[in-house]
Parts: C-alpha cells; sequence; structure tokens
C-alpha cells in the first residue's frame, strides 16, 4: 500500500463518523473478497526489461474517444457528502486538477449537473436498472446532456448485496442524500420503489442506453470471459472487471485473477478495465500488464476525499500516478502501450512472511 493511502485511510478513520466509515469499508457476507482483493495483486511478479530508455514516461491514453493524462479513474462510489461536506463536486474538482476521469454514481448525493459544472475534465456516469425505467433513463439523459462521456452500466447489483457490518447502522444525514438524483425515497417499501435497483434487468439493456443517448455504454461487474463476450455482442463498449469492492456476491474470484481471463476474451474487441484492492503504483502497473487499458480507485478516493477534500483527492491521484511512472520506469516501459503481458508472472506460492 502506497504510505499516502496509508495515511489519507489513518485520517478517515479519524474524522469519519463511525456508520460512515462502517458504510464504506463494510463488504458482503463474510468480506472473503473484500479482504482477498488487495493480496490477490501481490500474487504476481515483475519480469522488468533492462538498458530502455526511460528517461520521458508517458502515461496518456486515449478512452473511447476522450484523451487521459493518467489511466487512473475514480470508481462510481455512492454519498460522498458522507465524507466531506463538499461531496462529488470537491471529488470532480480534485479528479480535474490530477487529469483523472472521474466516474460518477447513479446515488450521488448532489445534482448530477452541480457535478457536471464543476467537472472541469472529463467524466462518465455509473447507471443502476431502476423498477421505473424512466428513472435510470432519465439519468442517462441527463448526464448526456451535461457532458457525461461514457456510461457505466453496473450489472452486478440486481440486490445491493447484504453488509453484515454496516446494514443495520443508521447513518446520520443519508436521508438528505437518497433522493438527489433519482427522486427516490427511503421507505419501508422499498421494494417497490421506482428507483430502486430493478432485478430483471438483461444485457439487453445495454444496446437501449446506447441507443438513448448516443455514448458508449460500458458495464461494470464482470468477472468472466465468456460473461464479457456477451456483453459485447450486445453493445458494450468496454468490460470494468469487477468485484463491486467484495460489496455484492461474497467468495467471488478477485479481480486480479479474472482480469486476464477477460482480456484474453475481449481485450482485442473493446477496452478492459479493472477496479478492486488497488492501492499503489505497483498494484496499477500488475493490471495494466494484465491487460487493463485504465484501473479504478473506490475506497482510496473515499479516504482522501474525508481526509482532505479536493486537495486530497488531488494528492492521492497526483502521487499513485508519480507511482506509477517511477515503477514504469524501472520495469522499462516509458509508455502505456510498453506495459505488456510479458512484464508479469504469476508466482503459485508467495513467500507468506518474507524477512
Ligand atoms: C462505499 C462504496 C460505495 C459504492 N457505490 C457504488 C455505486 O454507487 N455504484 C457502483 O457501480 N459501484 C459502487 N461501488 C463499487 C466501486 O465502484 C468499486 O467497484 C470498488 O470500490 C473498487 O474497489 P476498491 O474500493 O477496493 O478500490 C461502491 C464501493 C464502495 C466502497
Ligand atoms: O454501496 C454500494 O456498494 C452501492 O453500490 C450502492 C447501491 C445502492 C445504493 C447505494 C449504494
Amino acid at each position: 500500500m502506497s504510505a499516502l493511502v496509508d495515511a489519507q485511510h489513518a485520517r478517515a478513520r479519524e474524522v469519519l463518523g463511525s456508520e460512515a466509515l462502517a458504510y464504506y469499508e463494510s463488504g458482503a457476507g463474510a468480506e472473503l473478497t473484500r479482504r482477498e482483493a488487495e493480496a490477490a495483486w501481490s500474487h504476481y511478479r515483475l519480469r522488468p526489461r533492462v538498458l530502455t530508455d526511460v528517461a520521458a514516461v508517458d502515461l496518456s491514453l486515449d478512452l473511447l474517444g476522450t484523451h487521459l493524462a493518467t489511466p487512473l479513474l475514480v470508481a462510481p462510489t455512492a454519498y460522498h457528502r458522507l465524507a466531506h461536506p463538499d461531496g462529488e463536486v470537491a471529488t470532480a474538482r480534485g479528479a480535474a486538477a490530477a487529469g483523472a476521469l472521474l466516474t460518477l454514481s447513479a446515488r450521488a448525493s448532489q445534482p448530477l449537473e452541480s457535478v457536471a459544472q464543476a467537472a472541469a475534465g472529463p467524466w462518465w456516469f455509473q447507471v443502476y436498472a431502476t423498477r421505473d425505467p424512466a428513472v435510470h433513463r432519465g439519468l442517462a439523459v441527463r448526464a448526456r446532456d451535461a457532458g457525461a462521456t461514457a456510461l457505466v452500466l453496473t450489472g452486478d447489483t440486481p440486490f445491493v448485496g447484504r453488509k453484515p457490518l454496516s446494514d443495520s447502522l443508521g447513518i446520520p444525514g443519508i436521508e438528505d442524500m437518497v433522493a438527489v438524483n433519482s427522486g427516490a425515497h427511503l421507505r419501508p417499501d422499498a421494494a417497490t420503489d421506482a428507483a430502486d435497483q430493478w432485478p430483471s434487468a438483461t444485457t439487453d439493456l445495454v444496446a437501449e442506453l446506447a441507443a438513448l443517448t448516443g455514448l458508449p455504454v460500458l458495464v461494470k461487474g464482470v468477472l468472466r470471459g465468456d460473461e464479457a463476450a456477451r456483453c459485447v455482442d450486445a453493445g458494450a463498449a468496454g468490460i470494468v472487471v469487477s468485484t463491486h469492492g467484495g460489496r455484492q456476491l461474497d467468495r467471488v474470484v478477485p479481480s486480479a485473477v479474472a482480469l486476464p481471463e477477460v482480456v484474453a476474451a475481449v481485450g482485442d474487441r473493446v477496452p478492459v478495465l479493472v477496479d478492486g484492492g488497488l492501492r499503489s503504483g505497483l498494484d496499477v502497473l500488475t493490471a495494466l500488464a494484465l491487460g487493463a487499458r485504465a484501473v479504478l480507485l473506490g475506497r482510496p478516493v473515499l479516504w482522501a476525499l474525508a481526509a482532505g477534500g479536493a486537495a486530497g483527492v488531488r494528492e492521492l491521484l497526483d502521487t499513485l500516478t508519480d507511482d506509477l511512472a517511477h515503477v514504469m520506469a524501472l520495469a522499462g516501459a516509458p509508455t502505456l502501450d510498453a506495459v505488456t503481458a510479458d512484464l508479469v508472472t504469476r508466482i503459485e506460492r508467495p513467500v507468506e512472511r518474507p524477512v
């Protein structure tokens, strides 16, 4: 874990209320998937090149028509006003200052148009299928009109996963945040709420959202090659390999294990992105070498936001980008195109307690 991520995490633990902290940290079930995510990246080892000109490392890339200065993206996470009073607006400012793309959650705690105004850089909008299709369609069109350049349809959340460590907590202030974009209301009969998750959604929604908005639609939460191919056949313009931070189905394969299979299945057709447990430049380098075109950061951004608002988010993204450039140079890869699969190998038995 990068020292800055550690420090921001420690600061977040100090400043966040215990309920908000538990909500951010928690995973589904026994939290096996949440706990396994980080270590899974360290089961790979690097195979560096020598005597390669790495004086200038270039981290820029084109992703679905958008030019980006760094392959680090902000993952969609709900309710940023639990972390900081300036909420998603601060996250958007911090991401833009670092040249990083923001993915705004469908469950954002501020109106998407306000966040769009603050977002001086590129941003995407994450969509949940809702029981009343007018809700997700309306959000997708509003996001397109406000400047989002792609939609990310989350495919792993027909129902919200049960999180024993946070489900029973009342989170102070959350009532003010839930309805902001969707018009949803916290009601005892939430199962019938128009803006609640719609468990009957299928891959048909991919083409429908693309036709409605004219935007590329990525599918997030894919952990199998054949499922990625099914999404791409249905019109997906990109795939996000993700376990949802271990918050949906517990005991799913770690993103680090699923990524090579998904890249093998669809990597020549669409960009494959990944998130889950990425905490350092080395983790990101490993993900890129395994075929990810870009990576997303979830909890580290929430910790950075809690620790330091927009400046904290900027510092996180700048520091990890700089970290990535450093380890790319030492691995002999001066561009993202040079970060290829031969740079990593998987080891079956990592030394358990290196001395
Ligand atoms: C508090 C929290 C809220 C989240 N909310 C959303 C969400 O609204 N939509 C979504 O697609 N994913 C959501 N996610 C999942 C993230 O997009 C991402 O997949 C995950 O956090 C990545 O793992 P990491 O936290 O280890 O970086 C959420 C994750 C957390 C921790
Ligand atoms: O907490 C989450 O992980 C998440 O994705 C979510 C789903 C519905 C409402 C709020 C957050």
